[in-house]
């Protein structure tokens, strides 16, 4: 399933939470929704859920607009709201039967069903147990349990690492991976991008309810590192290299600085990192120079922007 979010827009009084935003992926894709706080994600996956109406646009789920078509689009989404679940007395077994039976799951299939999903979300143990004893993470699971309970093909999650310990996070992640491979497509609001980056296939990047970048990690990569050109107008290729080296790490900023084609040279961390001109063979030829010159390099390794760096850069305005 493809889907389409065309020049969508919401207001709310004079403010223009969302403003034409355009952006699309598919099932088997997990897409990333990152932005500064306001930005306007939970009113785009509020509107993707048909919890609200756009002011203009339109959201296809393939053929299906899911504005005019709302019952039969929420058959096709799981949504995960930023909120935990709060009815305090109701055990986690009662609550998402409460759920199932909404959504129409009869009998064998509705026990099947929340047999897969406790499962699939590691609640087996839990299912006895009062929402209000659980912790956090437990909630969160629940959470995402209730959202899967009629096994839709899209999931919107907003924000669901917020306040889990890292442990939790992980095991979200692992989640999140599974449910690809099981293909479905994940929408996730994030804050925590770093995390995001090791799993998310793409990405929609937005500020003041508009678009800066859309797509796969690979386009925006390269949407936003601009080819540099020679001379000859022909592109100029660049390795961005970091080296750890046991002792004389000033010495080796000082000569990377020094050598013709080596750019942007800073200390990061424990790693030099450095801009080479020229394909691989000139980042080979920088590691012989540095051996040839009695550097005792422990590391030296490609480096690409991930999605925390250029998140950053691009909602600085660093990159038009
Ligand atoms: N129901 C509402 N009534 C009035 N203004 C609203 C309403 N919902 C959202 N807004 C405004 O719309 C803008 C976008 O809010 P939204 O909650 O979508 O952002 P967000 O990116 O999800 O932010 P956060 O990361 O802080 O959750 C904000 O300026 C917000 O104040």
């Amino acid at each position: 399933m493809k889907i389409t979010v065309n020049r969508l827009k919401k207001r709310f009084g004079k403010t223009l939470a969302v403003d034409d935003l355009s952006f699309g992926f598919e099932t088997g894709q997990v897409f990333a929704f990152v932005g500064p706080n306001g930005a306007g994600k939970t009113t785009t996956m509020r509107m993707m859920a048909t919890l609200d109406t756009p002011d203009g646009g339109r959201i296809f789920f393939d053929g299906l607009d899911i504005v005019s078509e709302p019952e039969k689009a929420r058959r096709l989404i799981g949504y995960m709201p930023d909120n935990l679940p709060t009815h305090r007395d109701l055990s986690v077994a009662d609550y998402l039967d409460f759920f199932a039976r909404a959504y129409g799951l009869r009998h064998r299939e509705r026990s099947l069903m929340l047999g897969q999903v406790t499962e699939f979300t590691n609640l087996s143990g839990l299912l006895e147990k009062p929402l209000r004893g659980l912790s956090k993470g437990m909630k969160q699971r629940v959470s995402l349990a209730r959202s899967l309970v009629h096994d839709p093909p899209l999931l919107i999650m907003d924000e669901p690492a917020a306040g889990l310990d890292p442990r939790a996070r992980v095991e979200l992640r692992e989640l999140i991976k599974a449910m690809t491979e099981r293909g479905k497509a994940v929408f996730i609001s994030s804050h925590i991008l770093t995390e995001l980056a090791e799993i998310a296939d793409g990405a929609v990047i937005i500020e003041k309810g508009k678009l800066l970048r859309a797509g796969t990690l690979e386009q925006i990569k390269r949407g936003s590192d601009a080819p540099e050109l020679d001379a000859d107008g022909a592109e100029l290729k660049v390795q961005h290299v970091a080296i750890r080296v046991r002792d004389r790490v000033e010495e080796l900023q000082k000569a990377l600085l020094e050598m013709p084609g080596v750019r942007k040279v800073k200390l990061a961390g424990r790693h030099v990192e450095a801009d080479v001109d020229g394909d691989e063979d000139a980042a080979c030829d920088l590691l012989a120079e540095l051996l040839k010159r009695d550097y005792r390099v422990m590391e030296f390794k490609q480096v690409e922007k991930d999605l925390e760096q250029l998140f950053m850069s691009i909602t600085r305005g660093e990159v038009s």
